[in-house]
């Protein structure tokens, strides 16, 4: 061994020696010789050898492969005490550093051994006209999952009637159930036998008759059909725009493979092989197998055709009467009509079925038809140090918005920032330029308003105000946190990928808690610019009538909710929401992230 191979891998020498014993001066041999001497080989073996030595030393197992997660929960408990001690603070911002994230991230895919190879699928060179068969055993478990069209329930998989051919096939697997976990069942796979018995000429039933009565393992003999299955998952998420209730829907395939779901879940979609029916998961639940959830365009055409047959359908969305906001929507003292002269609202408890709410369309007429609210697609957003997301608090006039604002940047004024608004009205002797207002001619400002300058405007006695976008964004670029409480309708123009803000919607109480509330704080009416004085009852009325019609139009939008009773927990909860943008990574738009 002279020095140039002396710390080479043995099994590379002997292999390099055998290779000089093929006396070859063909071009292959020479192309191996010259890369079993190369450097970058020796340097990837000794890496590999000691990845190896290294995994077996015990002291090297990792404790968790989910250190992010963890950290999240971290960052959760010390978002509720960080006013506590300055420790706290300073361990916030150490976890929240890109680099450290970055190493818990690498931990995570290490631990998770993630950076394995995805190998495809094994190619099959099998003649169709000869039949390869596979025998594949399941252990018989409890996975509620049922019959498709005309398919009974087999672990994690339904069958149905080939409609060809008349055999019994495997009309769809589950992702995560049993059959799936197994690798071996694929759909469109043929069933020969099930523990031994032919299924020849049997229906779908007689199979679901023959699996009910077997006990333990049950096995399958198979036709595969290649090409067909092992479709990968998808790593698409969405966020859901309607509640789900698979047991309400009486076209799902299979009701026990459905997957229920509120409006704003998660949904982490892991097949869209079927043009109808996809299959999901909510996106961090513990269970593997996937349920069955109405694809975009099913969904889509139900609303649509919804519309088109009752015309003063809302808004064919089952969202805001399903049983998941009855509570707070469907009760008698919050009806979830905007507007209770045509309400057609049927109670919920008597008619759980009926979840559609009609509305006066006349006082309506921006209501936006063309959004069909069905399903966003979402990715995560990290946190980016001092780059905050604007914070935006929207509801109904009078709900108690700037007040929350107010308080929130009394809290720390260095850190919460709001822009100052833009007016064309003169600016007073006493004024300061950018102080409390940017004073600019109305010609300067009427331009600006055309070219989308501006998130919001109005005119108030002859005089233009409003907010430029530019102004957000000088706040954002400054480290500090902007937040604004804009009227409604400047939604539309604040959720872009520009600006990418965190939106919260302040809910009003119920009725008698709003007055209750406002009447013992002798809260000033924001209806009357020119007066101060008390709320009237037509006026609390309205805010909850504007408020359910906001969260109808613009639902979709929201990122949080907080409810306005109790000043103090609304502040506490706002703080928490600040935290939150800061600290954790959340889910906005894909297009955002893009
Ligand atoms: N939770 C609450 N309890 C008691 N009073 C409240 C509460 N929230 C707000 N108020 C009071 O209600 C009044 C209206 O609040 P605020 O000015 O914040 O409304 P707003 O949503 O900004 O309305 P607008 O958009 O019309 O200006 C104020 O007097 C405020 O102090």
């Amino acid at each position: 061994m002279d020095s140039a191979t002396e710390n080479w891998d043995p099994a590379l020498i002997k292999l390099l020696t055998s290779l000089k014993e093929v006396q070859s001066d063909g071009e292959d041999v020479a192309f191996l010789s010259e890369l079993l001497q190369s450097k970058q080989l020796h340097a990837l073996v000794q890496a590999h050898n000691k990845i190896v030595a290294n995994g077996k030393d015990d002291k090297f197992y990792p404790l968790l492969s989910n250190a992010m997660q963890v950290t999240l929960e971290v960052f959760q408990m010390l978002a509720d005490v960080i006013s506590v001690s300055k420790e706290y603070e300073e361990l916030l911002s150490l976890l929240q550093k890109p680099h450290f994230q970055a190493i818990l991230c690498t931990h995570d895919a290490v631990a998770q051994k993630d950076y394995y190879p995805h190998l495809p699928d094994v190619p099959s060179d099998a003649d169709d006209e000869e039949e390869t068969v596979k025998i594949v055993q399941l252990v018989k478990s409890d996975e509620p999952l049922g019959g498709a069209q005309s398919a009974e329930p087999i672990v994690g998989a339904t069958i149905k009637t080939d409609e060809e051919t008349g055999k019994i096939v495997i009309a769809r697997v589950m992702h995560g159930g049993a059959a799936d976990r197994s690798g071996l069942i694929h759909a469109g796979d043929e069933v020969i036998e099930v523990n031994g018995i032919s299924v020849e000429n049997k229906t779908p039933s007689d199979v679901l008759a023959i699996l009910q009565s077997s006990e333990g393992t049950i096995t399958f003999k198979l036709v595969p059909s290649f090409g067909k299955g092992g479709s990968r998952e998808s790593k698409v998420r969405v966020r859901a725009l309607f509640n789900y209730n698979s047991s309400d829907d009486p076209y799902i395939p299979c009701k026990e493979a459905g997957l229920d779901f509120k409006k704003g879940d998660i949904l982490h979609i892991v097949s869209q092989d079927d043009a109808y029916w996809w299959q999901a998961r909510r996106e961090g639940d513990r269970v593997m197998r996937a349920g069955l959830i109405p694809s975009r365009a099913l969904q889509e055409g139900r609303i649509i055709h919804e519309r088109q047959t009752d015309p003063q359908t809302m808004d064919g969305n089952p969202a805001l009467c399903s049983p998941a906001t009855a509570s707070s929507d469907c009760g008698p003292k919050t009806p979830c009509s905007p507007n209770p002269t045509a309400t057609a609202l049927l109670p919920c408890k008597s008619t759980p079925k009926v979840k559609k709410i009609i509305y006066d369309i006349k006082e309506n007429d921006d209501f936006d038809r063309e959004i069909i609210p069905t399903y966003e697609e979402v990715a995560r957003l990290y946190p980016r140090p001092g780059l905050i997301r604007p914070i935006v608090l929207v509801g109904a006039p009078g709900v108690g918005r700037n007040e929350l604002r107010r308080r929130l940047i009394a809290t720390d004024p260095e850190k919460y920032v709001t822009p100052i608004p833009f007016t064309s009205r003169p600016q007073k002797a006493s004024e300061q330029n950018g102080k409390e207002y940017v004073f600019v001619s109305r010609e300067k400002m009427e331009q600006d308003i055309s070219e989308g300058k501006f998130i919001e405007h109005g005119e108030y006695k002859g005089n233009l105000y409003g907010t430029s976008a530019e102004s957000v964004e000088s706040i954002v670029n400054s480290g500090r946190v902007c937040v604004i409480s804009p009227h409604w309708q400047a939604l539309k123009m604040l959720r872009t990928p520009r600006l990418r803000p965190y939106i919260v919607f302040i809910r009003p109480p119920s009725l008698d808690r709003l007055v209750e509330t406002r009447t013992s704080a002798n809260a000033r009416s924001t209806f009357d610019k020119d007066s101060s004085r008390s709320f009237t009852d037509e006026e609390f009325n309205d805010i909850i009538r504007s408020s359910n019609r906001i969260n109808f139009l613009y639902g979709y939008m929201f990122d949080e909710e907080i409810v306005n009773e109790d000043l103090a927990s609304a502040l506490t909860q706002l703080l928490k929401a600040s935290w939150k943008v800061q600290s954790e990574p959340l889910w906005v738009p894909a297009s955002w992230v893009q």
